[in-house]
């Protein structure tokens, strides 16, 4: 059995981990990067890359129906699922080998395992033991177990993003980011849709009033949502037909497909941390606030494995890697993370957006708050686009001018929100937003009208 000794181990080759050991080994450390799965992580391989080629060909589908008859004047085009998931692979296939490639170029060795704390200061991988001074822990996540009979039956989001065939009838779990951003796909692809989420709205961490709004237009689209439901129950019939069976509903949701959109976890239940002496926890490995874990002051965590208290997302992720690469190796932890405001964006069809208080918490906080919203479905620069429903909500303190938040839906609302994030992040308050000169005719040009 051998065993080396490296200034640095990572685990995980995602945004994070990748981040932290190349910053690390271009400053003359002896690092190595450890992955159970191909290089590259879940945003490059199967998450917001790939999605994004998926909600790309539903959008267009969308924009070329909504322009039919105004726009242009044939409309038939459909998505063929084999096409587009090797469009996919264009993207995802060369990732790994560029990766590991640019790692090791970069003096990093790499390999290849699921990665076990035996102590301390010790990994195992495969049988090789692997020391550090310092441990980089990005491990990501993973989808939630489900805890229903026949949970085996139900595909998720990376084995969605393999299929090259859709079925008529799709049932997803969940009305989060994943479901919402598939859903919108399958539904422009011709497929029924059905959502199942247990509570009585879908995407949560999204403004109310434009969720009603887009939930409201989905449902026109043919996605058919049950609110307030819980799966008791899947069965495979002879035929493969699935049945989704929901307490209190006496006929189960017979479908092809169900996709699993019931959120996802901290991918830590593999690396044995207790035997490592670092705390952790349901919501991820324990960090402070220069990204190390408490216990065990060795070892630091970025990312989705990370309880940062932050959202799961690919930019969180990236500044947790700037710090911890900063304070892995220096004398005087000093540098914490500056998130500023963190913008959310569901790719659904059209998007949602959002970024700072939700209008909620910017009742509770402040008692100069000006709400400025509107249905602005009837814009010129919606409608150009083909009809599609846009609204906005922009909380405002009215004493200081500081913008509190920004909400938006509707077409380029996934652009528009870094706007109002920037403004945020460098205190511009509505006026300075308001006096700016964005080009025209844009969607930005329509902050200047929100205000
Ligand atoms: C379908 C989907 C769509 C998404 N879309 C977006 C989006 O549009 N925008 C956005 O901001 N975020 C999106 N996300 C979230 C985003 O992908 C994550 O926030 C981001 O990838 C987190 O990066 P990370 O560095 O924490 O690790 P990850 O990218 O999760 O990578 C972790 C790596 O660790 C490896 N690993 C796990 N366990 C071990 C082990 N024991 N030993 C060794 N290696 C291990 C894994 O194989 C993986 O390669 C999406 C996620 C999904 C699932
Ligand atoms: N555009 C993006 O930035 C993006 C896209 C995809 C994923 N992500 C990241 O991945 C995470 C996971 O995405 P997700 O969509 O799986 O989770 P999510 O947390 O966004 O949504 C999960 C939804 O499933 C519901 N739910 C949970 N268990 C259920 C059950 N048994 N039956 C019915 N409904 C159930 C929840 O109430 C919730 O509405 C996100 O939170 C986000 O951090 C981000």
């Amino acid at each position: 059995m051998s065993s080396e000794h490296f200034d640095l181990v990572v685990l995980g080759t995602g945004p994070s981990g990748g981040t932290v050991a190349t910053k690390i080994a271009k400053a003359g450390k002896r690092v190595a990067l450890v992955d159970s799965r191909t290089f590259g992580g879940v945003c490059a391989l199967r998450g917001c890359n790939p999605k994004k080629v998926y909600v790309n060909a539903g959008q267009l589908v969308d924009q070329i129906h909504r322009g039919d008859g105004k726009l242009i004047s044939d409309a038939s085009v459909k998505i063929d699922w084999k096409q587009l998931h090797a469009f996919k692979m264009e993207f995802t296939q060369p990732v790994a080998e560029k990766k590991e490639q640019s790692f090791q170029e970069d003096g990093i060795e790499t390999f290849h395992g699921v990665a076990r704390f035996v102590s301390p200061d010790t990994i195992d991988v495969v049988g090789t033991k692997l020391t550090a001074d310092r441990f980089l822990i990005g491990t990501g996540g993973r989808p939630r177990e489900l805890s229903f009979d026949g949970a085996e039956h139900v595909t998720r989001s990376d084995e969605f993003l393999e299929l090259e065939s859709m079925p008529e009838h799709v049932v997803f779990i969940g009305g989060g980011y994943i479901s919402m951003e598939f859903a919108g796909v399958v539904a422009r692809a011709g497929s029924r849709v059905t959502v199942i989420e247990m509570n009585n709205q879908i995407l949560s961490g999204f403004d109310p009033d434009l969720v009603n709004q887009l939930t409201d237009s989905l449902r026109e689209h043919g996605i058919r949502f049950q609110m307030n439901a819980e799966i008791i129950g899947i069965d495979k019939s002879a035929d493969g037909h699935l049945q989704v069976h929901l307490a209190n509903e006496q006929s189960p949701i017979v479908c092809g497909l169900v996709v699993h959109g019931a959120g996802r976890v901290p991918n830590i239940d593999e690396l044995c941390l207790s035997q490592g002496e670092i705390e952790h926890g349901e919501k991820g490995i324990a960090v402070n606030q220069f990204m190390q874990n408490p216990t065990n002051p060795r070892v630091f965590a970025t990312g989705d494995c990370a309880d940062n208290g932050m959202p799961r997302l690919t930019p969180v992720a990236n500044e947790d890697a700037r710090i911890a690469a900063k304070n892995l190796f220096s004398e005087t932890l000093e540098r914490t993370p500056d998130y500023g405001q963190v913008p959310k964006v569901a790719f659904t069809i059209p998007s949602i957006a959002s970024v700072g208080l939700s209008e909620e918490a910017a009742r509770d906080s402040n008692d100069n708050l000006t709400v400025l919203s509107d249905d602005i479905s009837s814009w010129g620069s919606v409608r150009k686009t083909g009809p599609t429903v846009a609204g906005y909500k922009i909380l405002i303190d009215s004493k200081t001018d500081a913008i509190l938040g920004a909400h938006l839906l509707g077409p380029s609302a996934e652009e528009t929100i870094s706007l109002f994030a920037l403004a945020m992040k460098f205190n511009l308050t509505a006026t300075d937003m308001k006096s700016t000169l964005f080009a025209f005719p844009t969607f930005a040009s329509d902050v200047r009208s929100m205000l």
